[in-house]
C-alpha cells in the first residue's frame, strides 16, 4: 500500500484560515496591523521567487508587508543600518532578512542585530536560547512547521525514534531540540545524522519518524526507512528546468523509491515549503500581539 500523502498545503491552508481570522480580529478590535518587512539582498532567482512568495501570503491574510530589495555589492554597514532602522520602525513587527547573504557581508553580524522581538525567523541567539531551554520565544519557521504537520496529522513524537538527517542552525539542531522536550509535540528519542555519520542507514532505518533536511537531492532511499515510517521531506533543490523555464524541484527523500514503504509522508513541492511560509506569518501576527502587551 502506497504511504499517506502529508499535504503541507492543505495544512498550511487551514492554518492561513485561522490567522486570516485573527488577523481580522486585531484590526477590528485593536486597530492593530501586523507588518512584516523582508530585505533581500541581491538577485539570486530561487530567493526572489521566496521572498515574493512571502509577500504575496503575508498579502492576502491582510499582514502589512514591505519588500526592501538591495543591490549585491550592498555593504555589511549598510545592511546593518537598514536592520536598525526597521528596528526602530513600529510600523513592522517582524524582520525577515533572506538568507543567504552575498560572501562578503557576515550573516551572523546582520541576525544579531535584528531585535530578537522583531525575530520572526527565530534566527537570534536569545530566541535559539530560549528554544533551547522551552521558555516561549518566536520559534525558526521550518521545525515549527514540521511540529504543526505532525499534530494535525495526529502523529505522536511522545517515545517515538526521530532521526533527523542534518544538523543546521535553520533546521537540524532546532528540531532535534524541539523533540526532545518535555512537553507534548516533544518527548522523542532523537538522533541527529549528518554528513560524518559513520552508517547512516542503520541509524535512519530505525525512525519512527525521519526528518530529512540534508540538502542533497533524494539521497534517502528505500533501504534507509522502516517500513511504515513517517517521513518529513525537508529538501528543496533545484534539479532541473522545464522547457518554459520553471524550476524543477526534488526533494531529499527519493519519493518513488520510498512510497511503497513509508507510512505516510511529505511530497516536495507541496510538504513543508508551504508550512515554512505559513508559520512566518503566525511568527509576524504573534510579534504584533507581544509588541502591543497583548501576549
Ligand atoms: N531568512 C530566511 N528565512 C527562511 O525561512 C529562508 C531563508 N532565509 N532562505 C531560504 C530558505 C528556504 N525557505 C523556503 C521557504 C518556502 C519554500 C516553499 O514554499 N517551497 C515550495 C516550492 C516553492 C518553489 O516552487 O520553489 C514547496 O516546497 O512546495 C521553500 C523554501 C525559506 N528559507
Ligand atoms: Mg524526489
Amino acid at each position: 500500500m502506497p504511504a499517506t500523502l502529508i499535504s503541507g498545503v492543505a495544512i498550511a491552508a487551514t492554518i492561513r484560515d485561522e490567522i486570516s481570522i485573527e488577523v481580522s480580529r486585531l484590526k477590528d478590535q485593536h486597530s492593530l496591523i501586523p507588518g512584516l518587512v523582508t530585505i533581500l539582498v541581491g538577485d539570486d532567482p530561487a530567493s526572489q521567487s521566496y521572498v515574493r512568495a512571502k509577500n504575496a501570503t503575508a498579502r492576502v491574510l491582510g499582514i502589512h508587508s514591505q519588500q526592501i530589495t538591495l543591490p549585491a555589492h550592498t555593504s555589511e554597514s549598510e545592511l546593518l543600518q537598514l536592520v536598525h532602522t526597521c528596528n526602530r520602525d513600529s510600523v513592522f513587527h517582524g524582520i525577515l532578512v533572506q538568507l543567504p547573504l552575498p560572501s562578503h557581508i557576515n550573516e551572523a553580524n546582520i541576525l544579531f542585530a535584528i531585535s530578537p522581538e522583531k525575530d520572526v525567523d527565530g534566527f537570534h541567539p536569545v530566541n535559539v536560547g530560549k528554544l533551547m531551554l522551552g521558555e516561549p520565544c518566536l520559534l525558526p519557521c521550518t521545525p515549527q512547521g514540521i511540529l504543526e504537520l505532525l499534530e494535525r496529522t495526529n502523529i505522536s513524537t511522545s517515545g517515538a525514534e526521530v532521526v533527523i538527517v542534518g544538523r543546521s542552525n535553520i533546521v537540524g539542531k532546532p528540531i532535534a531540540n524541539l523533540m526532545l522536550q518535555k512537553r507534548p509535540g516533544g518527548n522523542a528519542t532523537v538522533t541527529v545524522c549528518h554528513t560524518r555519520t559513520r552508517d547512516m542507514a542503520f541509524h535512519t532505518r530505525r525512525a519512527d519518524i525521519l526528518i530529512v533536511a540534508a540538502g542533497v537531492a533524494n539521497m534517502i532511499k528505500a533501504e534507509h526507512i522502516k517500513e511504515g515510517a513517517v517521513v518529513i521531506d525537508v529538501g528543496v533543490n533545484r534539479i532541473g528546468q522545464t522547457a518554459g523555464g520553471k524550476a524543477i524541484l526534488a526533494g531529499d527523500v527519493d519519493f518513488a523509491d520510498v512510497v511503497n514503504k513509508a507510512g505516510s509522508i511529505t511530497p516536495v513541492p507541496g510538504g513543508v515549503g508551504p508550512m515554512t511560509i505559513t508559520m512566518l506569518m503566525k511568527n509576524t501576527v504573534q510579534a504584533a500581539k507581544q509588541a502591543v502587551g497583548l501576549l
